[in-house]
């Protein structure tokens, strides 16, 4: 089945190249099918240069012959699927997912009518990439970029906030899901997107407005833009966000984003936040504000703890062993890695996917999302000796392990490590201002000594724990080791996969 979605497409694809010689042999033009060549195409094609194209033909003629068109749909991803609400009873019911929280039921009562929605709208809000390809034609570039085009999406985004584990990243992606393949849709976590933003502006340096540059790029690609976890805690993120989205909104994007944060709360106490505001207004302007209203931390309901968070300092060496016993070789040396930009990172020890590293060299050290997510591209271990508690003297190694946890749960990586105390007791001494108030009602600088405790005083940091605790947990479940692991036969699959297709051309 898989070979055959990858001739139909390879055909439909390369049908686009040709001014779209081949057409659909007695379908309407409009219907979702996937295309098969007429006889005039095909005579055509026959006499083509391209072996390859004539190789994928021919299959997927014989293919499609012993296809229904239900069949050939389904495998070629054309049409989109019954949608999210039906697809999470379809879990619920097979034990897949936990059934009962009324909060996540309603939350995909909206992504269900936003859905909908895009799916009526499909053809205004070009969403089909073959159909789109075809406007985007070199005289519509060039008329685009003659007379600046405004076409904001007639269907409004969604802005889905709410507590750590509630499912908000689970219930996206099932939306996403659901949507046909054939769209202009990317899903995507807010880190790395910033990061492609920001890699992107680098290359457009000079130009006049590099954002709108930057914005056409990213709306060329996609109009569905899900991004996981939107969270601004970087001032330069913070000052060009507004820009940003004003213009993708303005080139018919559609953002459907996941976040801890009420709109009115991201960048709460940041650097030059004034200016961050207006991006605010933007974003309820062509969201709607969905907040998941559950208290169920589903990443809790998974099994005990199974993997290797090890408290205390006297497990350092037990940490080395097991780190030695997984690459199968004693004492590995340092490696040097490029993790982006050209930017290099020196890993103390690594073999085989696994990095070892103290704590401060990682969190320690000036390093961000995106030297983590290169790193992450690289190894899908790590092994961390001597994560302290965290509070005030060092809340700027606190602001990177949380970033380095969300990093390695995206990329479903391993971790072991040995831990100063347990996950909540690392976090006790940072705090809301919220609490901290509750501490002390007269509590009204950043940070306060109370006896021997240096308590530090950080909204942004008191709501971000929650969600590194929660992670932490989960990370050492049986489940998400399962899955780790599961992700890793994927990633070599594909890349024997890929090899022998490289080989076969
Ligand atoms: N109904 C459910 N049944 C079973 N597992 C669930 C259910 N909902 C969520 N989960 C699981 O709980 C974990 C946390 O879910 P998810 O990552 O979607 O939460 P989140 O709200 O995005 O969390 P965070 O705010 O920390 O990013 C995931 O492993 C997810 O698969």
């Amino acid at each position: 089945m898989r070979a055959l979605a990858r001739s139909l497409r390879q055909v439909r694809y390369l049908s686009q190249l040709r001014g779209g010689v081949l057409s659909l042999n007695g379908l309407g033009e409009n219907e979702k099918r996937p295309i098969l060549c007429n006889p005039a195409a095909c005579s055509l094609i026959k006499h083509s240069y391209d072996k390859e194209f004539r190789r994928y033909l021919n299959q997927s003629l014989v293919l499609w012959r012993a296809l229904s068109t239900t069949e050939a749909n389904e495998a070629t991803g054309a049409v989109g699927r019954a949608g999210p609400l039906l697809e999470y009873e379809r879990r619920t019911t097979s034990g897949e997912l936990v059934d009962g929280d009324s909060c996540q039921v309603d939350t995909l009562r909206v992504l269900q009518r936003l859905y909908e929605q895009l799916i009526e709208h499909e053809d205004s809000c070009q969403l089909d990439r073959y159909k789109a390809s075809e406007k985007n034609g070199r005289r519509r570039w060039l008329w685009s970029r003659l007379i600046p085009q405004s076409s904001y999406s007639p269907v409004k985004g969604l802005y889905l906030y709410g507590g750590v584990g509630t499912g908000k990243t689970m219930l996206m992606d099932l939306f996403y899901d659901q949507l046909p393949c054939n769209w202009r849709k990317k899903r995507i976590h807010f880190h790395d997107f910033m990061l492609s933003v920001h890699s992107r502006l680098q290359m457009h340096k000079g130009v006049a407005d590099p954002l709108e540059v930057v914005a056409g790029e990213i709306s060329d690609e996609s109009i569905l833009l899900c991004l996981d976890e939107f969270m601004v805690t970087d001032v330069a993120d913070a000052l060009i966000l507004n820009r940003l989205f004003q213009h993708l909104f303005s080139k018919g994007v559609v953002l459907v984003s996941t976040s801890n944060r009420a709109p009115d709360q991201l960048y709460e106490g940041g650097l030059q936040r004034d200016l961050f505001l207006p991006f605010i207004e933007t974003l309820k302007e062509r969201c709607v504000v969905h907040e998941i209203g559950s208290s169920t931390d589903y990443r809790t309901l998974g099994s005990a703890g199974q993997g290797f968070y090890f408290v205390g300092k006297v497990y350092s060496e037990l940490l080395k062993q097991k780190f030695y016993e997984l690459i199968g070789q004693e004492i590995p040396g340092p490696q040097v890695v490029e993790v982006v930009m050209g930017r290099q990172l020196q890993v103390p020890r690594g073999a085989n996917g696994c990095a070892y590293f103290p704590f401060e060299d990682l969190c320690d050290r000036p390093l961000g999302a995106a030297d983590y997510s290169g790193l992450f591209k690289k190894f899908h271990t790590l092994a961390m000796d001597g994560v302290p508690k965290f509070a005030l003297h060092n809340r700027t190694a606190a602001y990177r392990f949380v970033t380095l946890v969300d990093v390695m749960y995206e990329n479903r990586a391993r971790l072991l490590c040995t831990a100063e105390a347990s996950p909540v007791e690392l976090f006790e001494r940072i705090v809301t201002v919220a609490d901290a108030q509750k501490i002390s009602p007269r509590t009204s600088s950043r940070s306060q000594k109370r006896d021997d405790i240096d308590l530090c005083v950080d909204n942004v940091l008191g709501f971000a724990k929650d969600r590194t605790i929660s992670r932490l947990t989960e990370m050492n479940s049986k489940e998400y080791l399962e899955q780790h692991e599961a992700n890793l036969q994927d990633k070599a699959s594909q890349i024997v996969h890929e090899k022998s297709e490289a080989i076969q051309t």
